[in-house]
């Protein structure tokens, strides 16, 4: 019925095209807009139905001119209520990227052109014309539609499973810009300063990566060949020096990236959401991080020992490029976020602007000499844009230290506007001022508290600054919503004046008392000021006064020498409850700052300002100037905790909680083993693998991180910095029985890091589209009797193959029955079938993708193990019966497992993931998106165990049908297994 009603609303929307009306419109009518798909679909109230008006902003950037009176204006207010077109981005390596878009592009799009409702055309995603390789699309048919309209359920289904298996991601088209103008290369060591919930550090990581695809295959031929271990599929020769050449790459990583991202937001929940986010692009070569950036901690690196034994002098990290993508009150989102016509108000942007330029500052002074920062907000407040460019820059040093870069040349069809490099201020009651000497006059007469927040660097600076140079999109331009980008180079080095000495930002007013006076301006309208950003989606919002009162202030003493005074401790008016963990300890830690002081001698002129005394307790060995004592125990150390998704971590003693990143000695048995299974080649690294628990035993999985993160994580460890995430999942242990059989299964984000380099005896190749489409369909198939026939041409390879976790390669081949796309998928034998070990969603997304095939799943084991289980129950005197019928039943009764078996296939309510709006599927990966649980997690609890438990099941029984009862007997009587639970027992 629902789906009826919303079918009709949409052909009655289709009708009021181009003329808003019908009963899609809103019903005063007012904003003049109107979703031409209509005003209400399902429950939810449409945009058309939202009162878009505010006076003040309505009148603030009229008064501004920020797009000149009369059409264009017109035009800027008419998009500005219009709903926003979604917008998605083709994700990955290019040539993966490449390929799902050629899906979307000779499947999709035909099919939607195609569909007619009374006589008019669908409009069909469009690419953006000045996205390079066209890789993202926008679509003005309403999310809500996409996913209820019938004809589009087919491609419904594709955004979703492209979506959950991380080869599309939903972002603003706006917000898709600054990492392109951020002009990272392969080898970069790019900082993402305030990164969640992660759709830009997501853009950042693939640059890192670029290229990195081709230059892997040369390094591997070019391997195989000198280990002698070279295939058909190895020739012709690999890498030569004429190629290595002509790549102009970094190989000294054997192709690898050697690139870094470091991805940073100070709020716990959304930095573990920027986790999730960036987690399903299984990348080495990146670290997050939860630090306030404003006092973004000095990163050390290793040194190399100095003749005859003197301390070496601390080596500290610098970047290449860094992304402040700041906080803002985010006005030019309000086609996505209604709210803000509601709650817009001048103080928003003069509130966050303090914070914006001390973020500025602190990227300059991270930045090498020659790298590039790009300052971006979802504002079109100049006070937040061009006012914090040019107060930072005065702070620097001006244009002789920093160059505003000219990037009209960049993005040559993206429609942009210059930036402002007049403006005014409106005050907290709409009072419009066109200088800080009116200001300060009307401050010497009375006292004015609408004035208190108003400080000289938010007018336009005295000095010529090339301000045009910053680059402003407006939502009229291309059908987006507003944004702000500059795109600053640091010419030489820079030592930024104290924030006292500023002209531009002295008279700075307190932040307890912007604090108070946003937090009664929250009371007093029943709501709290919109200061969050585009992006935001948060279930809890950072509160950046508080940030300020109990973060900021005191950073700002160290980093630059102000004369502020000691922040008064404000309590938080939430509950723990309300606000989680991490704000909290914010707020106790400030205390503690408090209590401990500033550490003398420091900050203004350091480029590697400490860090802040909270985290410097547990740090053994300050090596930079300072004398903060330790004052508290060392951290405890947590790790093996369990935690769920967005739920703060607990902290003892108020201290931040550090996980744990501890490598693993090369030579360490468990490696040796996994070296001698798989035949790992010499050239593949093997000091990067490490294991994240306190004990720095391999438990449950071993992860791999580049040299770089490596170098990062190990030293800086014990010093108190906030690392959340790094490193890929490589190895997964795998209770697997029998004497030759690794215990340690590839993982699949792993692979395709660690594929290359495996010997042939591990793995199985297949060139043919319906072999791989049968692996696909099908969950255990059988291999053995005379199963193996039905697998066409890899039965044999894989009757013959020992057990255990292979390497399944899809090669590319011509033909009809061939693949046009290279493929890696990890395949494991069992003692009588085959699997790919792959969750359900991967599955059903590589069916439609390559098959168009959305039919359901078929899984050989159930059917197996109900008949077994059959058997078992009826038999009720043999040897082994209590363990098979004890089998049968854990399958059935194993919370959160059995469910996912043996729900019907297509059931699934699945909506397109939204990544920026809350809609991150939790648990989604493999591992049940559980981390840093290894020393407590049941061996194979993971989100394959659902097919670990039938391959135990199915295996163990056929053992036992077969005779092996010694093995069954060991199954039985294996003490490793008691209290664990059967649900990870899986016995091959
Ligand atoms: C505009 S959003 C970032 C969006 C993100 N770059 C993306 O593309 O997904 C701003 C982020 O800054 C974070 N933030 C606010 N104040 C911060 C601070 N002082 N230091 C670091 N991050 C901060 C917020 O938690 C928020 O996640």
């Amino acid at each position: 019925m629902a789906g009826r009603w919303e079918y009709e609303h949409a052909g009655e929307a289709l009708r009021g095209r181009g003329g808003g009306g019908g009963r899609g419109r809103g019903k005063g009518g007012r904003g003049g807009g109107g979703n031409r798909w209509g005003a209400q679909t399902g429950q939810r109230v449409s945009y058309a139905d939202v009162p878009k008006q505010n006076e003040q902003l309505e009148r603030y950037y009229n008064e501004l001119n920020i797009v000149p009176e009369g059409e264009e204006r017109e035009q800027f207010w008419a998009a500005l209520r219009r709903e926003l077109p979604n917008s998605f981005r083709f994700c990955g390596s290019k040539g993966h990227a490449l390929a799902v878009q050629k899906n979307l592009n000779e499947h999709f799009i035909p099919q939607i052109k195609a569909m007619k409702f009374e006589g008019q055309s669908v409009e069909p995603p469009q690419p953006m014309v000045w996205y390079p390789d066209q890789l993202a699309y926008s679509m003005t048919t309403p999310k809500n539609i996409v996913r209820k309209f019938p004809p589009f359920s087919a491609f419904q289904k594709f955004l979703v499973s492209e979506t959950a298996v991380g080869n599309i991601s939903r972002q603003e088209a706006v917000s898709m810009i600054p990492p392109l103008l951020l002009d990272v290369r392969p080898g970069h060591t790019v900082l993402d300063l305030c990164a969640a919930p992660g759709s830009k550090s997501a853009q950042l990581v693939e640059m890192v990566h670029a290229g990195e695809e081709s230059r892997l295959r040369k390094a591997i031929k070019k391997a195989r060949q000198e280990e002698g271990r070279a295939t058909k599929e190895d020739s012709p020769a690999g890498v030569d020096a004429a190629e290595e050449a002509q790549e102009g790459d970094d190989w000294s990583d054997n192709g690898r990236a050697t690139g870094l991202l470091v991805a940073n937001d100070v709020n716990y929940q959304r930095a573990q959401m920027l986790v999730h986010q960036v987690k399903r692009l299984n990348s080495p070569n990146l670290v997050v991080m939860n630090h306030d950036a404003t006092m973004f901690p000095s990163i050390e690196l290793p040194t190399a020992p100095v003749p005859g034994g003197a301390r070496p002098k601390s080596k500290w990290l610098k970047f290449d490029r860094i992304l402040a993508d700041v906080p803002c009150s985010g006005d030019g989102t309000c086609r996505k976020n209604p709210n803000i016509w509601k709650d817009w108000i001048p103080g928003n942007g003069l509130g966050l602007y303090i914070t914006q330029v001390r973020i500025l500052v602190r990227s300059l002074q991270m930045l090498k000499v020659g790298g590039r920062v790009v300052y971006s907000t979802c504002s079109m407040n100049p006070i937040e844009n061009e006012a914090v460019i040019a107060s930072a820059l005065d702070r620097c040093g001006g244009l002789e230290k920093i160059e505003i870069v000219d990037c009209s040349e960049q993005l040559p069809q993206l429609k942009r506007s210059k930036g402002l490099k007049d403006w005014k201020i409106m005050d907290k009651e709409g009072r419009i001022w066109n200088n800080w000497s009116d200001v300060e006059d009307a401050k010497s007469m009375k006292f004015e508290a609408s004035l208190e927040r108003v400080v000289p660097g938010m007018f336009p600076p005295a000095e010529d600054l090339p301000l045009d140079r910053c680059m402003r999109v407006y939502p009229h331009q291309q059908d987006t919503g507003g944004f702000f980008i500059t795109v600053l180079e640091k010419k030489s080095e820079i030592k930024a004046k104290p924030e006292s000495e500023a002209k531009n930002t002295n008279n700075t007013p307190s932040v307890v008392s912007i604090a108070k006076e946003l937090e009664s301006k929250g009371s007093e309208a029943g709501v709290i000021p919109h200061l969050e950003t585009a992006e935001e989606f948060a279930p809890v919002k950072v509160d950046h006064d508080n940030l300020m009162d109990n973060g900021n202030a005191s950073a700002a003493q160290r980093q630059n020498k102000a004369n502020i005074p000691d922040p008064e401790p404000v309590a938080p008016k939430r509950t723990i409850d309300d606000v989680g963990d991490s704000e909290t300890a914010d707020v106790k830690r400030a205390r503690t700052e408090k209590d401990v002081g500033s550490a003398p001698g420091e900050v203004g002129q350091m480029e590697h300002f400490p860090l802040p005394p909270q985290v410097q307790l547990a740090t053994a060995d300050a090596t930079e100037a300072t004398s903060t004592p330790a004052t508290s125990t060392p951290m405890e150390v947590d790790s093996d905790a369990p935690k769920s998704d967005f739920t703060a971590k607990p902290r003892r003693n108020n201290q931040p909680h550090e996980e744990s990143f501890k490598y693993l000695d090369p030579s360490h048995s468990e490696l040796a083993e996994i070296y001698k299974f798989y035949q790992l080649s010499d050239s593949f690294p093997r000091d990067r693998f490490m294991v994240r628990n306190a004990t720095g035993e391999p438990v449950k999985a071993i992860y791999y991180t580049t040299a770089l993160a490596k170098d990062i994580l190990t030293k800086n460890e014990g010093r108190g910095m906030k690392f959340v995430h790094s490193g890929v999942k490589m190895f997964v242990k795998q209770d697997a029985q029998g004497q030759d059989i690794c215990r340690w299964r590839v993982q699949s984000e792993g692979l395709p890091i660690l594929e290359g380099w495996v010997g042939e005896e591990r793995v199985v190749r297949l060139y043919k589209r319906e072999t791989l489409r049968k692996l696909l369909r099908e969950m255990f198939p059988r291999v053995n009797g005379d199963g193996w026939k039905d697998l066409g041409e890899i039965g044999e390879r894989v009757r013959d193959v020992a057990m255990g976790c292979c390497v399944l390669r899809v090669e590319p081949s011509e033909g009809e029955d061939g693949f046009s796309e290279r493929l890696t998928l990890p395949l494991w034998r069992s003692i009588s079938s085959l699997n790919l070990m792959l969750p359900k969603e991967e599955r059903r997304a590589m069916l439609l993708r390559l098959y168009n095939d959305d039919s359901p799943l078929i899984d050989h084991s159930q059917q197996r193990e109900k008949h077994q289980a059959a058997i078992a129950a009826n038999d009720q005197n043999g040897d082994n019966d209590t363990d098979i019928a004890s089998l049968a039943a854990v399958s059935k009764s194993t919370p959160n497992k059995v469910p996912a078996q043996t729900a019907p296939e297509g059931t699934a309510q699945e909506s397109f993931v939204d990544n920026e709006d809350g809609g991150v599927r939790l648990n989604a990966d493999v591992d049940g998106g559980v981390e840093n649980a290894d020393a407590t997690a049941p061996v194979g609890e993971s989100g394959v165990g659902t097919e670990e438990d039938a391959m135990a099941a199915e295996d163990r029984l056929r053992a036992e049908q077969q005779g092996v009862k010694d093995e069954a007997d060991a199954v039985a009587a294996a003490p490793e297994r008691e209290g664990e639970g059967d649900e990870c027992n899986t016995t091959v």
